[in-house]
């Protein structure tokens, strides 16, 4: 798709082979398969939205990132376990953790922290490649991970979505387009993450998820991804039956992460 989603795969897929020449996969299946206190721990990520949503509110994912290809630095002073405390205090359903660090300046440890701060449900936000990098989420606390389509094809998408699945793992597949929506259907999550940013221009319109809505069959629950901003973006997604929410940008410049929260939200 996009140079910059080809650039990020790549980089991806030498950070696996790097990481797999320090732990191979094995070793990092038995830790994560064996460790029955960590599968003890899940939080419930499409529960968690599910549970928000049926009470009337927006299903908030929250996002911690300091840093975008597309924006750059969003925050400078960047606490991670002081943005997760705020954002349960503003009434995050989940938080999404940014852990690439090349493009996003985000860290496994990130996620770490910000989960240990709070009760909320985290996805782990990076770009799958590999099965490896599933049992990396799961080991560092992730409750769900993100599958980009445009970044997989159809069998590898399957294969990681199931082992996702079997360590208890929600997944939020991500769509841009017609297409890619299509190739979505025929997983068998029911999260479905439509990202208003176009990866190629880095343009965003909301239009992107207004006009995918008639496609989508009403047991998969949307979240609108990207270029929420203002109480608008949010009241027009609400009209639209759109009730479940991933922002990061807008709370990252904003001095209270979860005051502004509210204030998109309430
Ligand atoms: O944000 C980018 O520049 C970007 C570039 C390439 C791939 C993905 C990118 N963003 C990831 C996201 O999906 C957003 O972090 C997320 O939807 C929140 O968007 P926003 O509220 O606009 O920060």
């Amino acid at each position: 798709m996009s140079d910059i989603l080809n650039k990020i795969l790549a980089v991806k897929a030498d950070e696996v082979a790097a990481a797999k020449k320090h732990r191979d996969l094995y070793s990092l299946r038995r830790e994560v398969e064996g460790d029955s206190e960590l599968r003890a721990n899940l939080r419930g990520f499409e529960a968690n939205l599910r549970r928000h949503i049926a009470a009337g509110r927006a299903g908030v994912i929250a996002e911690v990132k300091k840093a975008s290809p597309s924006k750059g630095v969003l925050r400078a002073d960047f606490q991670p376990a002081a943005i997760a405390e705020s954002y349960a205090r503003g009434g995050a359903s989940c938080l999404s953790v940014l852990t690439d660090a090349q493009f996003f300046q985000g860290s496994s440890e990130y996620l770490k922290q910000a989960r240990a701060a709070c009760e909320l449900p985290v996805i782990r936000k990076d770009f799958m490649v590999d099965l490896y990098q599933v049992y990396e989420a799961r080991a560092m606390g992730a409750d769900a991970i993100l599958l980009i389509v445009a970044a997989l094809d159809h069998g590898l998408m399957a294969e990681l979505e199931a082992c996702a699945q079997e360590l208890g793992m929600d997944v939020l597949v991500e769509v841009h387009d017609g297409d890619e929506l299509n190739a979505a259907l025929r997983l068998k999550t029911r999260l479905l993450g439509i990202n208003n940013r176009n990866l190629r221009t880095f343009e965003v319109t909301l239009e992107t998820t207004i006009g995918l809505l008639p496609n989508i069959p009403a047991e998969r629950l949307v979240v609108t991804e990207s270029g929420i901003l203002a109480p608008a973006d949010v009241k027009r997604m609400r009209d639209a039956d759109v009730h479940a929410f991933l922002v990061g940008e807008a709370f990252m410049r904003a001095p209270d992460p979860g005051t502004e929260l509210r204030r998109l939200f309430d």
